[in-house]
């Protein structure tokens, strides 16, 4: 089996410890990247996943963590921040033999945290990717601890890069914020979808017709955002002609406090992650 080398730390094996939404979303960029799924090991207590990760993708499923971690040189930690504490002191033991490089992509949990709860002295990397990871179009925001040497650094940031962009961040203070910018940011745009589709069938269109119209423009907009290099305060100023339908709604827009509601719905998603990390200290 490709997992097993002489120094577990620097085995070139991925373990995920979790097999929900977010892994599922990894593991398919990395195997789509060409990554051998035989060195893929994934924990997760549900069956069912497992199974399912394992005709998808070929890798090797684990009900024991600890199974899945064995022989592994980087340990993806990809449980709710609310069992992190437990999952953690349940490897402790193994962390401590087997010094892997240690990537979490949990909301709030700090590298610290991680640290002590494995047992203290390892190289850790937190990072925040996004759901879009499915496609390979996601962005990851990474923060490394001091023990991340430049191997580690790259290694974790190939692994995220198989999902899309990749963003270090210097100050970890700050990855809350990107939490609260990028982690849950998919979901604000599918709320607008949401509420962009619902008005045009109150102004009349039908609901299949509401969809197509919302999505594809969401879809053209942000193409346009990413793909013309111009910044999109200038993207929106040659939508809107002077007097026009566009004025009108952003004037809308504009006076409904829609900047300040964005600002406000990004700190309150930042704040949360702070409070996530007290309150599974
Ligand atoms: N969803 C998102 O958009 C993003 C999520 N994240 C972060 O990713 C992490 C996972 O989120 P997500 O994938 O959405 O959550 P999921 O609940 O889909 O995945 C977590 C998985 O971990 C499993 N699990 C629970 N305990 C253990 C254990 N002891 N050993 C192994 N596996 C275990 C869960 O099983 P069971 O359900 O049976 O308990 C579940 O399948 C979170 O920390 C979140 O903050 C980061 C970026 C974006
Ligand atoms: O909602 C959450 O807590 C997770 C983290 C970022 C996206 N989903």
């Amino acid at each position: 089996m490709s997992t097993a080398t002489a120094s577990p730390g620097s085995s070139s094996s991925i373990a995920f410890i979790g097999g929900g939404n977010m892994a599922r979303s990894l593991v398919g960029g990395l195997v789509a990247a060409g990554v051998d799924p035989a060195g893929v090991r994934i924990a997760d207590p549900n069956a069912q996943a497992r199974e399912a990760l394992v005709a998808d993708f070929g890798v090797q499923a684990f009900a024991d963590a600890a199974e899945a971690v064995a022989g592994a040189g980087t340990w993806v930690f990809a449980v709710k921040p609310q069992v992190m504490r437990e999952v953690c002191a349940g490897l402790a033991g193994a962390a401590q033999a087997g010094r892997p490089l240690v990537v979490s992509i949990a909301a709030g949990i700090t590298s610290a945290q991680l640290d002590r709860w494995l047992g203290g002295g390892l190289p850790v990397v937190r990072t925040m990717p996004n759901t879009p990871a499915l496609l390979g179009a996601g962005v990851t925001g990474l923060y490394a601890n001091a023990r991340v040497d430049d191997a580690g650094r790259e290694r974790a940031d190939r692994l995220l890069a198989s999902a899309g962009a990749t963003v270090w961040i210097d100050d970890e203070a700050l990855m809350d914020a990107v939490t609260g910018t990028s982690g849950s940011g998919p979901a604000y745009v599918f709320l607008l979808a949401e509420a962009m589709e619902a008005a045009a069938v109150a102004e009349g269109l039908a609901p299949d017709a509401a969809r197509t119209l919302a999505q594809q423009t969401l879809l053209g907009a942000a193409r346009m955002l990413t793909e013309s290099g111009e910044p999109p305060a200038e993207l929106r100023r040659r939508v809107t002609s002077p007097n026009g339908t566009t004025q009108a709604a952003i004037e809308t827009f504009e006076a409904g406090g829609f900047r300040e509601l964005v600002a406000r719905a990004v700190h309150a998603a930042t704040r949360r992650g702070g409070e996530l990390s007290a309150a599974n200290d």
